[in-house]
């Protein structure tokens, strides 16, 4: 019997790629490998299709597109040396695969294909790719590593049990996880789940940073064959994360579990598709110890707030935008989105239009101007009201003879629009709508009016959830310099469009406490009318709320992208027909 390999030296660059960035992205892996070697680790391991960004969509069906990055991926392998690296890129051979290359000594050594290509909620991987065949293990100086992608772990059974029982003692995952609220622990969970089934190190490598609606929350882990946290990277921040594992108690834990035998004899067999050396490592005499820095998880409020920044952050960056531009009312929903935006970009890549017409209150006006002071952003004050009076007279004599009605509602909605895409297209900046997820199930917004805009930051925060966030945000605020940033009355007030005398939301709305819970159950859950009357929910607020929000489908196939931090966002997580007859 030879003598067992020692310990694995690992690093997991959990990186923010630009989807169609190769070249951006070749860089930061091959600044990645260097870091990971000045490190001493012996495997670095990168995300999914870490070349190309995820999700490349359509970009997949360029042939071009495909060779360029198959060109960046020789590029980096002829630099390979001292370590092994495994990067996610699209391969094209005779079809398409999301693969993942290992790359060492110079060269592409081999190439794993992702078995399980998730096509539900926001995941379209079947439109562009072809299954690979199964698990596959590589030998890295006698330690047996199984490869899998993503969605490969999810799966209880093979790969990954395969790879297991074909001997591997490592499991690694490169991944491509969208972030939605408490998905994070959802996972870690799941992995260790992973870990203690294959009686496996795991070491999950998460891609982080905003792509349109997606954010990609990292929280990279290494877990050892129990399941116990030996590393975690942060959130929604890019990483090195390093670690040190022991491959060998994996393989003497297994002998004290028979299960593993019976299930070894019946598992497919698994291919060694590359055997190579152990890069150098970390010199034996040295401090050397299993696990690497365990990053503490954010509590659930904080780590949607952040999910809101990086996904704000990497929206205008990634885009070209210097600086937003967005309407502040002094009502809830814009506080929190300036709050979001002077966190994401800094106060002086912020502005706010305060645009009162006569239906504002000098309240509302003055909590508007205390925010924008309290968070140091450029104001604009625009009066609508000559706008408002100019629309009037244009339209007088088409309306004689009829009342004031929504019309003149949504006209002040428009002008605030209009007001804020002049400033866009004037000084090129792109303007965040602050509609959030209660108004755009219902279609409580105004078309071409507060729905204008190029960035919905909130649109998928329920009411609710909106009031959490700002309390929370003062919370941090009050902790780091003793003031809340919000004034509390912009908080308390209760929600009005003020796009008449004394409105308030729920003159027409059922009051949030009771909307929310319903549109969870509806649009998050699919339920029916007879299940959600079965959970406790009034028949008349029910029917109201389903034909609201069937009949705003129209609306917000018209509304800018936004941050999804729900398990379903309105967008590509729930299509359903704007001409659509079916009730309930
Ligand atoms: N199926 C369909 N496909 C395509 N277009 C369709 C359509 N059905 C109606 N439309 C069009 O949509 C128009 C109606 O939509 P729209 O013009 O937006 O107006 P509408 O939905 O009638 O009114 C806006 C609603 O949003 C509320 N609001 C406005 C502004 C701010 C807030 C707030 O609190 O934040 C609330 C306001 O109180 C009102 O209830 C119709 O006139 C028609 O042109
Ligand atoms: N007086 C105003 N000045 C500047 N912007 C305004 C004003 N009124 C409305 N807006 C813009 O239109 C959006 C819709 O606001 P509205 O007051 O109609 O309802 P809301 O959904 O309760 O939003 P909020 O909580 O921000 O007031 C606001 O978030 C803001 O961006
Ligand atoms: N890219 C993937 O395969 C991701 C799928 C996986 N179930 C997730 O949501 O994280």
């Amino acid at each position: 019997m030879s003598n067992p390999p020692g310990p694995l030296r690992l690093a997991l660059c959990q990186m923010n790629a630009t989807v169609g960035d190769i070249a951006g992205n070749e860089q930061k892996i091959r600044e990645g490998i260097a870091a990971a070697r000045g490190q001493q680790a012996q495997l670095v391991l990168f995300p999914e299709l870490a070349l190309t960004g995820y999700p490349p969509e359509d970009l997949l069906l360029k042939e071009h597109f495909l060779r360029d990055a198959r060109a960046a991926l020789e590029r980096l392998a002829a630099e390979v040396t001292d370590v092994v690296a495994l990067v996610g890129f699209p391969e094209r051979e005779d079809d398409v695969y999301n693969s993942l290359a290992v790359l060492a000594d110079g060269e592409v050594k081999a190439i794993y294909r992702k078995v399980y290509l998730p096509n539900y909620g926001v995941f379209d991987e079947q439109r562009y790719f072809a299954t690979g065949e199964g698990g596959a293990l590589i030998e890295v100086g006698g330690h047996r590593i199984g490869l899998t992608i993503c969605e490969d772990i999810w799966e209880p059974g093979p790969p990954a049990s395969d790879e297991a029982y074909g001997g591997a003692s490592v499991i690694v995952n490169i991944s491509a996880s969208p972030f939605h609220a408490g998905k994070g622990l959802e996972r870690e969970r799941m992995l260790i789940q992973r870990a203690r089934d294959t009686m496996c190190v795991v070491a999950f490598c998460a891609l982080v940073g905003g792509q349109d609606e997606l954010v990609f929350d990292g929280h990279s882990l290494v877990l050892d064959h129990r399941g116990e946290v030996l590393a975690r990277a942060g959130q929604f921040t890019e990483e090195l994360l390093v670690a040190t594992v022991d491959p060998q108690a994996a393989r003497t834990y297994r002998l004290r579990d028979a299960r593993q035998r019976a299930a070894a004899k019946a598992a497919r067999p698994v291919p060694t598709i590359a055997t190579l050396e152990l890069p150098p490592g970390p010199e034996p005499e040295g401090e050397l110890r299993t696990g690497g820095t365990v990053a503490p998880l954010l509590e659930p409020t904080a780590e949607v707030y952040a999910a809101l920044v990086t996904g704000l952050r990497d929206y205008v960056g990634k885009n070209g935008f210097r600086r937003v531009v967005l309407g502040l009312s002094g009502g809830i929903d814009s506080a929190l989105v300036a709050c979001v935006a002077a966190d994401a970009l800094g106060p002086d890549a912020v502005s706010v239009a305060v645009m009162p017409s006569p239906y504002s209150s000098s309240e509302t006006q003055a909590d508007a101007r205390q925010l924008a002071a309290n968070l140091g952003v450029e104001l604009f004050e625009f009066d609508i009201l000559p706008a408002m009076e100019a629309y009037t007279a244009t339209l007088a004599e088409t309306f004689a003879g009829r009342p004031a009605d929504l019309t003149e509602e949504n006209l002040q909605a428009r002008i605030r629009g209009n007001l804020l895409m002049a400033l866009s297209n004037k000084f090129g900046w792109l303007v965040l709508a602050t509609g959030n997820k209660s108004e755009m199930s219902v279609g409580y917004s105004t078309l071409y009016g507060d729905l204008a805009g190029g960035f919905a930051v909130i649109k998928d925060c329920p009411k609710t959830r909106v009031f959490a966030l700002s309390r929370h945000r003062n919370e941090v605020a009050i902790e780091t310099t003793g003031e809340p940033l919000i004034p509390p009355s912009i908080i308390e007030r209760p929600p009005s469009a003020e796009l008449r005398p004394d409105q308030k939301d729920e003159d027409s709305l059922p009051p949030y406490a009771v909307l929310d819970p319903i549109l969870d159950a509806y649009v998050e859950q699919d339920l029916g009318r007879d299940q959600l009357l079965l959970r406790g929910f009034r028949l008349k607020d029910v029917d109201r709320v389903l034909a609201l929000v069937d009949h705003a489908e129209y609306k917000r196939r018209q509304a800018p992208p936004g941050i999804k931090i729900t398990s379903r966002a309105f967008g590509r997580d729930r299509r359903v027909p704007i001409t659509n007859r079916y009730r309930g």
